[in-house]
């Protein structure tokens, strides 16, 4: 199933980032975007997450262009569809671990998953306010909170900056086995070139173009 599709995107700040870009992913597919500091890929991510809108192009989400959709639809599908894991994590500072779950279990109507918070090695900071938790620890009980939403498609900018290599590692497993357990598709942006190629499909961003490289 066809969960997102990108044409002819362009987007410019102060200069043109890049133009023509077209991408789509399947249920149960992992594309990763590779490409120098600066080149464009966060825009992209927000792009493709409807976070910004693009100047040129389209983005279209379970088979509806998101241009066409109403605001109230575009918020559902943003709350209920999809996870948007950045290296900010923007985690609700004066709350715990487990209560920032609760407004994710809350806003989505979806259970908290217990094993998620065990396979994340998060069950010690539960019940710390997020403040008093390091940044990998933060990183995960985002992660947490995402995935708790069930999304379809996840959205990751350098997920696992703040993490060392095996819990990287294993952070990266687990997005993997929830996309193939929950026909979910995952766009990865990343410096890494080994977490790239754990992706099905990597492409560059480069001279103004996307060009896929794998
Ligand atoms: N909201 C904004 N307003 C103005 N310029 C912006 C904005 N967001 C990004 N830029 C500029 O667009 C360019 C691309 O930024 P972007 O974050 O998309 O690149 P990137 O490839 O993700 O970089 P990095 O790998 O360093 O994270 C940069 O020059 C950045 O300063």
């Amino acid at each position: 199933m066809n969960l997102l599709s990108a044409k002819n995107l362009s987007h410019s700040f102060e200069y043109e980032l890049f133009s023509d870009v077209s991408l789509s992913l399947e249920s149960n597919e992992s594309i990763a975007i590779i490409g120098m500091s600066g080149s464009g890929k966060s825009t992209l991510l927000h792009l493709l997450s409807t976070l910004l809108k693009p100047d040129k192009g389209t983005v279209t989400l379970f088979g509806k262009e998101t241009a066409s959709m109403s605001k109230k639809e575009l918020t559902l599908i943003k709350r209920n569809k999809l996870g948007i894991v950045f290296q900010s994590h923007y985690l609700f500072k004066g709350f715990t671990a487990y209560e920032n779950l609760e407004v994710a279990q809350i806003l989505s109507q979806k259970e908290i998953d217990n094993s998620l918070i065990k396979d994340l090695e998060i069950e010690q900071c539960m019940h710390q306010k997020v403040t008093e938790l390091s940044g990998g620890q933060q990183q995960r009980v985002s992660i947490a909170r995402v995935l708790t939403k069930k999304p379809s498609i996840i959205f990751a900018d350098e997920p696992t900056g703040n993490l060392d290599n095996k819990t990287a590692a294993e952070v990266m497993k687990l997005f993997f086995d929830y996309c193939q357990e929950n026909d979910a598709g995952m766009i990865l942006v990343t410096h890494d070139n080994n977490l790239a190629n754990m992706c099905k499909r990597v492409y560059k961003l480069e001279d103004k173009a996307l060009k896929p490289i794998k």
